[in-house]
C-alpha cells in the first residue's frame, strides 16, 4: 500500500466530560476519497476540524506527507496543500463567483488584499480562478453574482474556492447539504470528476453518495472509528448497520 499521505494517529478530543472523538487513528492514502460517515453527534465535524487545524487536539497527532503538523496553525496547514472547503457563509454574495475564485487565489499566492476591489480584473488571478471554475462545471455562471447562484450551484463554488488553494488532500463537510436531487447530483458528479486527482476525505450523510464515490470509508461511531473498509464490505458490516438502526438508511 502506498504511504498515507494524511495519518490520524489516537486523536482525542473532549469537552469536559464528554469525548467527541476518541482515539481515532486513520491513514488517507494519495488519490483516495476517503468518507467519515456515522450517526448525528458522532463527533465527524470536530474530527474535520481538527485535522484542518481549526481546533487543538487534546492528544494524538496528525502526519500530512509524512511530516508531523499537529501543532501547525490552520494556514501553514493549507500552505502546506491541506485544505478544507470553505463553508458557504464565508462566500461573498456580492462578488462573482470568478471574483470569489479569484480572492482565494489571491490569498494563496500570499499577495496582501490591497487589490481587493481589483482582484478579478488580474489575468494571473482570473486564469487559475477560471480554471477552478471549470472544474466544477460552473465556468458558464462566472460572472454572475455569488449571491444569485442557486444553493447547489454555492456548494460548487465552496468546492472550486477550496481547489484555488492548490490543495493535495480536500476535506469536505456535507458538501451535499441542502442540494435538491438535481443539484445533489451535479456536486456528485463534480466530485467524481475531482477524486483521483486530488485526495479527498469527505463527511456526507448523504449515503447513496458516499456509497458511489468512497474508496474507503470509515465509521464513527461515539468519536471512536467502529470499522474502515471498502463500501461494499461497510455496508455488509453488522455492527455498522447495528449503529445506524434507526438513524440514515444504509443503502
Ligand atoms: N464546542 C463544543 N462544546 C461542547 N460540545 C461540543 C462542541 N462542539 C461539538 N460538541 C459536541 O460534540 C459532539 C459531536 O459533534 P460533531 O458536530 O463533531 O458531530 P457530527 O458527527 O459532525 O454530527 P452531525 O452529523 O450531526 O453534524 C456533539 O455531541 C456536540 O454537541
Amino acid at each position: 500500500m502506498a504511504e498515507p499521505l494524511l495519518e490520524l494517529r489516537n486523536l482525542r478530543k473532549a469537552y469536559g466530560a464528554l469525548v467527541v472523538t476518541d482515539n481515532v487513528s486513520l491513514s488517507v492514502t494519495p488519490g483516495e476519497l476517503h468518507a467519515v460517515i456515522g450517526p448525528n453527534g458522532a463527533g465527524k465535524t470536530t474530527l474535520i476540524h481538527q485535522i484542518s487545524g481549526m481546533l487543538p487536539s487534546d492528544t494524538g497527532s496528525i502526519l500530512f506527507g509524512g511530516e508531523d503538523i499537529t501543532s501547525l496553525p490552520m494556514p501553514q496547514r493549507v500552505r502546506r496543500g491541506l485544505a478544507r472547503s470553505f463553508q458557504i457563509t464565508s462566500i461573498l454574495p456580492g462578488f462573482s463567483a470568478l471574483e470569489n475564485v479569484a480572492l482565494a487565489v489571491q490569498a494563496r499566492s500570499g499577495s496582501s488584499f490591497r487589490l481587493f476591489g481589483k482582484a478579478a480584473q488580474e489575468k494571473n488571478l482570473n486564469d487559475p480562478a477560471m480554471e477552478c471554475l471549470s472544474q466544477v462545471g460552473l465556468a458558464a455562471r462566472a460572472h454572475v453574482p455569488a449571491g444569485l447562484l442557486s444553493h447547489g450551484e454555492k456548494r460548487q463554488l465552496e468546492l472550486a474556492i477550496g481547489l484555488a488553494t492548490e490543495p493535495k488532500l480536500l476535506l469536505l463537510d456535507e458538501p451535499l447539504a441542502g442540494t435538491g436531487h438535481e443539484e445533489s447530483l451535479r456536486v456528485v458528479e463534480t466530485l467524481r470528476r475531482l477524486k483521483g486527482r486530488l485526495t479527498i476525505v469527505l463527511i456526507e450523510h448523504d449515503m447513496e453518495a458516499v456509497f458511489a464515490l468512497a474508496d474507503r470509508v470509515s465509521v464513527l461511531v461515539y468519536g471512536r472509528v467502529l470499522a474502515t473498509d471498502t463500501p461494499g464490505r461497510i455496508r455488509e458490516n453488522p455492527d455498522v448497520r447495528a449503529a445506524y438502526l434507526g438513524e440514515e438508511e444504509l443503502v
